[in-house]
């Protein structure tokens, strides 16, 4: 068993390393897996030396954690975008009105226009409460005594925080279930949505985790996530059938009801399949080539 997860974990740690040295070594690609690499060979001339075999073992579990901690977790978020956007078809719509107000006819969402779109962050902000990638977190483990609030916590416990359940308070958050990105707004005087918490105010999002050891992907995750969101929202209409991937009639009544059946049961929260959605243009063939075409910076 401790063999085969150290020849599985070696396994993720090389492969992916090999892949952004041979693309780095062809010229093919930017890679900071690869620069550090020549970095150290600079440093290193005999290749032989252990400080520059310890330095290489580094940069490889470097990029494993970044790949492992970033790659699951994305994909998770997008999922349930989609799955929510198939849901919640009213959420969809005013979110695209938004959308269609602010960049006209022909543009693509771009960073310079994330403040001007609250609809589209709230959205954002309501799929990290709705069904966070990781629901309770990373285990800690305590490194001294404490006593907190009347319980005494030993030195060397297993200390998890409870995400899922801080974004399902109904106390905090009315109907916690449902996706209702207008939680995050409120009027701002004039009769228009503002957000309750500024925008990009990744430190708030609980789904990141938080204190010291808060995720350091967080910035890029959040980059990802908001033009992923705003874009396919710009050029596709999700909606779905209620038949699932084993043929089975699902509405959408009892997904809502049964959507924690569809997940995985672990720590990394993921949904196994996407039950009846679909994906289609918003635009015609002609449009979308148009808007890929455009020469603009993002
Ligand atoms: C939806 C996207 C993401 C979510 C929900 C997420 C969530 C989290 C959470 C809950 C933790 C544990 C925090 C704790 O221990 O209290 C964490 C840690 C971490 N995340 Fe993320 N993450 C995401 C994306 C990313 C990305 C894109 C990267 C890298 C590019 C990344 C890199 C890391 C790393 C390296 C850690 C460990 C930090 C440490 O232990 O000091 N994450 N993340």
């Amino acid at each position: 068993m401790e063999n085969s997860a150290k020849t599985t974990l070696k396994a993720l740690k090389d492969g992916p390393f090999e892949v952004a040295m041979k693309a780095w070594a062809s010229g093919s690609s930017s890679s900071l897996v690869g620069q550090l690499v020549s970095e150290a060979k600079n440093r290193y001339p005999d290749e032989g030396n252990s400080e520059y075999l310890a330095e290489i073992e580094s940069i490889k579990s470097m990029g494993f954690t970044a790949l492992a901690a970033a790659s699951d977790t994305t994909v998770s978020a997008t999922t349930t975008f989609f799955i929510a956007m198939s849901l919640y078809p009213q959420v969809q719509k005013k979110a695209q009105a938004e959308l269609d107000r602010v960049l006209g006819f022909g543009r693509l969402p771009g960073f310079g226009d994330r403040t001007s779109l609250p609809y589209i962050e709230a959205i954002y902000k309501e799929v990290m409460r709705w069904y966070p990638a990781i629901p309770i977190g990373l285990v800690h483990k305590t490194t001294e005594d404490i006593f907190y609030k009347g319980y005494y916590i030993p030195k060397g416990s297993g200390i998890s925080a409870n995400i899922w359940a801080m974004g399902h308070n109904p106390a905090e958050h009315e109907n916690p279930d449902e996706f209702i990105p207008e939680r995050h707004l409120q009027d701002n005087g004039l009769g228009e949505p503002e957000l309750k918490s500024g925008f990009g105010n990744v430190s708030n999002i609980l789904a990141y985790g938080f204190g010291r050891r808060v995720c350091v992907g967080r910035y890029f995750a959040d980059a990802t996530l908001w033009l992923t969101m705003a874009c396919v929202l710009a050029t596709m209409n999700i909606s779905r059938d209620s038949i699932n991937s084993t043929n089975e009639s699902v509405s959408d009544e009892d997904l809502k009801k049964n959507l924690e059946d569809y997940y995985t049961d672990c720590s990394l929260s993921h949904l196994k399949e996407l039950p009846g959605v679909k994906v289609l243009p918003r635009l015609s063939k002609e449009e979308l080539e148009g808007l890929f075409d455009q020469d603009k910076e993002i």
